[in-house]
């Protein structure tokens, strides 16, 4: 390697910069240039369309009509020129992080690949697949390898990292081992964000392992409070846009997450990704893409925390529901409905039955019983809609008769049916609508008929008459449907879980299921748990499995802390801070204040046992510290501060000082206990 001294190192940022400058400039000015081109092409057309009627015979149109492609190639250049220049602006601050010389060749890594004008490649972007190596945990012999999934051996001579901050280097550093290095501990020790970071300079081997699994390759990561999983999530998301970037756009890709932030996010997180955005929803709002479940009322999943923490005796249900057994029975109870046990409803419209149970249950198990199950069932829609308009033309004509009949003048003959017409329609609206969204399959009565315990059945009967539909009974609803129908979603072809410790079998196989051309990266951790009720292991087959095993975000006596809740479970990879206060405090209101006067504080989360006890305390406080805020579960935006919340919300956050209360609520729940005490980054009191 052509050893750099600083001096030498400080000299060729400022030549990256003076570059980045320059070229920045350069697509500043092609970017305006392009800009008005494309506003007086805009102009000339809209012109050209305002006069098209007049001089249509002049041959305008075609004018206008040959202008199509020109614009077109204008806007994809002037987008194309227009990344560029956004990221030469963004890198100016930061150009690169890292460098590696590989077989002689020094390779700078930053967050975008540049060019120089003779088009050589002056900053390596992380994702490519040589800049891998600069993640390794050693240098010398090394490989990595290239999208069609061939290895290329290649040689580190060494590697170096730097610090730089507004175009200026203030440190490098060498190193051939990379864990627990001093940028690692820079890094850690900077707790001044409360969102999250991009980890992209300080990536550790095991993670890059996540980082990188190939498009097609599912797999299930498993790490402890800190260990990064839902940075990775994001960095993966980023890492696979860009290596696949023909074939995949963000709208492919969806991250399924406890709640909706990350939309909140990316976007800061991950600035190489511009302004495109992934998709990102909640186990609960995949209800929302089947209309069939409408109307129905289904509990939200704090809601089911907190019921089931009140009334332990609910839980059996929750258990059984959610349990493989009960899964593999739902399973095989699907599987004989192609002879026996399909479920119809009978469809109404105004006048009376339109077509009845009896009758729908005749063609699926006679007329159709040669087609698979599916095929039937989608037959049977074809058949009730051209049953409908039939019935429409009938009523129709009936309707026009009547009409037409009557002694007065009342309109025109085709007035008169289009007026005929749309009585018929309303007339079977109902009934059109419940065809449309295949309600005539009656999937709450299948799924009562295959809960096998008679007790749980009967539970829940009754509260599905009462349209109270709990939180376990939204998968296997949506997985008889999904199975029953075929139905998926074919856009999505890689889907990120995080936090999928929280998710049941049959969940995790409705999302599967849905997905199905989705490879998946399930990120979680058993051991933080918080619902009260137990549920199996998740079986997840030919997933690849990562463990992770240290981590980043508390200090070494937090983690210890948590050690001691859940035996080794953590290898602190941190700094050391104060230890963990615990507090006996009659008065907790009066303690907590005296905490928050008692240092200057970056953010502040006072966890508290219920959302009863935060929204008292968030009155007590709020005239002192009008700077906090009271987390609501609708909430999608984390980023305070200070916030006080109930402890179901706080899964997946961090905070520079986490204040417990209440905790006697929890005192022979170790798992929350670690889940609570593992937001804290630095300071952490626990007031019992
Ligand atoms: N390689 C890394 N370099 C620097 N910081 C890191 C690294 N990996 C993780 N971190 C930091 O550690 C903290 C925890 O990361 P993250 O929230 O992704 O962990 P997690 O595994 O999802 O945690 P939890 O299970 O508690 O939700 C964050 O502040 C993150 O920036």
């Amino acid at each position: 390697m052509a050893h750099l001294s600083l001096e030498e190192e400080k000299q060729h940022l400022m030549l990256t910069v003076d570059f980045l400058k320059a070229y920045n400039t350069k697509l500043s000015l092609e970017r305006d240039n392009l800009k008005k081109g494309i506003r007086s092409n805009r102009e000339a057309i809209n012109e050209e369309v305002a006069s098209i009627d007049a001089d249509f015979e002049s041959g305008n149109i075609h004018q206008f009509i040959q202008m199509l492609p020109e614009l077109r190639t204008t806007e994809v250049n002037f987008n194309f020129i227009d990344a560029m220049y956004r990221r030469t602006k963004r890198m100016i601050p930061k150009p690169y992080f890292g460098k590696i010389t590989v077989d002689g060749e020094d390779i700078y890594i930053g967050t975008g690949t540049i060019r120089n004008k003779d088009n050589d490649l002056l900053i390596y972007d992380w994702r490519t697949p040589v800049a891998s190596l600069f993640y390794e945990n050693e240098t010398g012999a090394l490989s990595y390898t290239i999208p069609d999934g061939s290895r290329i051996d290649a040689n580190v001579a060494g590697r170096r990292q730097f610090i730089v901050e507004d175009s200026k280097l203030q440190k490098m550093f060498d190193s051939d081992m990379y864990i627990g290095d001093e940028i690692l501990q820079n890094m850690i020790t900077d707790s001044s964000q409360s969102k999250l970071r991009n980890i992209v300079s300080t990536i550790q081997q095991e993670q890059n392992e996540v980082i990188r699994q190939p498009l097609r390759q599912d797999t299930l990561v498993y790490g402890p409070p800190g260990s990064g999983k839902t940075s990775l999530a994001l960095q993966r998301i980023a890492f696979l846009l860009y290596q696949h970037k023909d074939i995949l756009e963000p709208e492919n890709i969806l991250l399924i997450s406890p709640n909706e932030v990350f939309n909140d996010y990316l976007s800061d997180v991950l600035p190489e990704l511009g302004e495109k955005h992934v998709k990102n929803i909640t186990f609960y709002r995949l209800l929302g893409q089947f209309p069939y479940f409408k109307a129905r009322r289904f509990e939200t999943v704090y809601g089911n925390i907190r019921r089931l923490r009140e009334d332990a005796r609910a839980q059996d249900i929750y258990e059984y529901k959610s349990s493989l057994r009960y899964f593999r029975s739902l399973h095989a109870f699907l599987g004989s409905l192609a002879d026996q046990g399909m479920e119809f409803r009978g469809l109404k419209d105004r006048d009376g039955i339109f077509i009845g149970k009896e009758k729908l249950h005749d063609i699926f198990y006679k007329e159709l019983s040669h087609h698979p199950v599916t095929k039937r069932l989608l037959k049977i829609k074809e058949r009730l809609l051209s049953l409908y308009s039939a019935r429409v033309a009938e009523i129709r004509e009936a309707r026009f008769m009547e009409l037409n009949s009557q002694n007065k003048y009342i309109g025109e003959k085709h007035q008169l049916r289009e007026e005929a017409h749309s009585y018929a329609k309303n007339q079977l609206k109902q009934a059109h609508k419940q065809i449309m969204l295949f309600r005539f399959i009656h999937i709450e009565k299948l799924y009562i008929n295959s809960i096998e315990d008679k007790g749980f059945r009967n539970r829940t009967v009754r509260s599905i008459k009462e349209n109270d539909f709990k939180y376990e009974d939204i998968a296997p609803m949506l997985y008889i449907y999904i199975h029953l129908l075929g139905a998926h979603d074919r856009s999505v072809q890689h889907v990120l879980i995080d936090e999928v410790q929280d998710y049941s079998n049959i969940q995790y196989y409705v999302m599967r299921h849905y997905y199905r051309k989705a490879s998946f990266t399930s990120l979680g951790d058993p051991n933080q748990q918080i619902h009260p009720a137990d549920k199996d292991a998740l079986v997840a087959k030919n997933h690849v499995q990562k463990h992770l095993e240290r981590s980043y975000r508390s200090t070494n006596q937090i983690n210890a802390f948590l050690n001691s809740l859940v035996p080794d479970s953590i290898q602190s990879v941190s700094v050391d801070g104060e230890e963990v206060q615990k507090l006996h405090a009659r008065d907790h209101t009066e303690k907590i204040r005296e905490i928050l006067r008692a240092q200057d504080r970056p953010q502040v989360a006072i966890i508290t046992p219920s959302k009863e006890s935060a929204d008292a305390l968030y009155s007590e406080l709020s005239d002192e510290f009008p700077q906090f805020r009271n987390l609501q579960e609708k909430d999608t935006l984390y980023n305070q501060s200070f916030i006080i919340l109930p402890y179901y919300l706080s899964k997946g956050f961090e905070y520079n000082t986490v204040v417990l209360t209440g905790t006697a609520e929890y005192e022979n729940e170790d798992h929350i206990m670690y889940v609570l005490s593992s937001r804290a980054t630095r300071h952490l009191y626990i007031i019992e």
